[in-house]
């Protein structure tokens, strides 16, 4: 059978990462052999690529490609051959997160964003997709928490993360059928009771 394949999307600090690796362990406690990956990333061209993304200013375009790019190396050297094998790939972002940000923050033609997921990801589709859904001022308070650098997406003003939430909303009024909206100001443990709870019917 084939494997389950569930995206985490979000503006910056929602706390898609902590779900992504709390479920991708819960998961694995069931029984099932899970993939968690990301993106950019996950192959190490795409790694390579990621680090571009986050540190070198680039046209917007270019950055839009850059991200198709490590996604087109992603799904055929990872994700499509761990769902053929019936394993489920827990994905930390996808090609929503192109919506969001290159069209939603940066303001790139939707369209644009749609043909390059059409011709990358031909028939592929996340089963599900939890969007974590914040206000700005809460995810930055996160992120302020944390003491790390801040990359070139987190250094970006209140302005552009309200484009990419609202871009967010869009998808997943657009996507009702594989999209869950999730209240991200909820503790972790709320929301991993309501991962569990979505995931039970897969
Ligand atoms: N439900 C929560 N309540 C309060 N704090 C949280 C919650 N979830 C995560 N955090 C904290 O918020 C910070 C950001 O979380 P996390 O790294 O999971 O976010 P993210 O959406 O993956 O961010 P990024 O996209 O920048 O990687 C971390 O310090 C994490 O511990
Ligand atoms: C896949 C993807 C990602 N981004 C941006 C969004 C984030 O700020 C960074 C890195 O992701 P992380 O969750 O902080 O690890 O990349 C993007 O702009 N477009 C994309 O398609």
């Amino acid at each position: 059978m084939r494997g389950r394949f569930i995206t985490f999307e979000g503006i910056d600090g929602a706390g898609k990462s902590t779900q992504h690796a709390w479920l991708a362990a819960h998961l694995r406690s069931l029984g099932h052999e899970v993939v968690a990956t990301r993106e950019p990333g996950g192959t190490p061209l795409g790694e390579q690529l990621r680090g571009l993304l986050l540190a070198e200013p680039m046209h917007i375009e270019t950055e839009a490609l850059l991200m198709f790019a490590a996604r087109r190396e992603h799904i055929a050297q990872v994700i499509e051959p761990a769902l053929t094998r019936g394993a489920w790939v827990a994905c930390d972002r996808f090609a929503d997160a192109s919506f969001a940000y290159q069209s939603g923050g940066r303001g790139l033609a939707w369209e644009k964003i749609a043909a390059l997921r059409d011709w990358t990801l031909g028939h592929l589709q996340p089963d599900i997709t939890f969007i974590f859904d914040i206000p700005v001022a809460t995810a930055q308070e996160r992120l302020a928490k944390i003491n790390n650098q801040r990359d070139r997406f987190e250094q970006e003003q209140t302005a552009f993360f309200e484009r990419v939430r609202a871009a967010y909303h869009r998808i997943a009024t657009e996507n009702p059928q594989r999209v869950t909206l999730i209240d991200a100001t909820q503790s972790t443990e709320e929301i991993n009771k309501l991962l569990e709870k979505s995931i039970a019917r897969y």
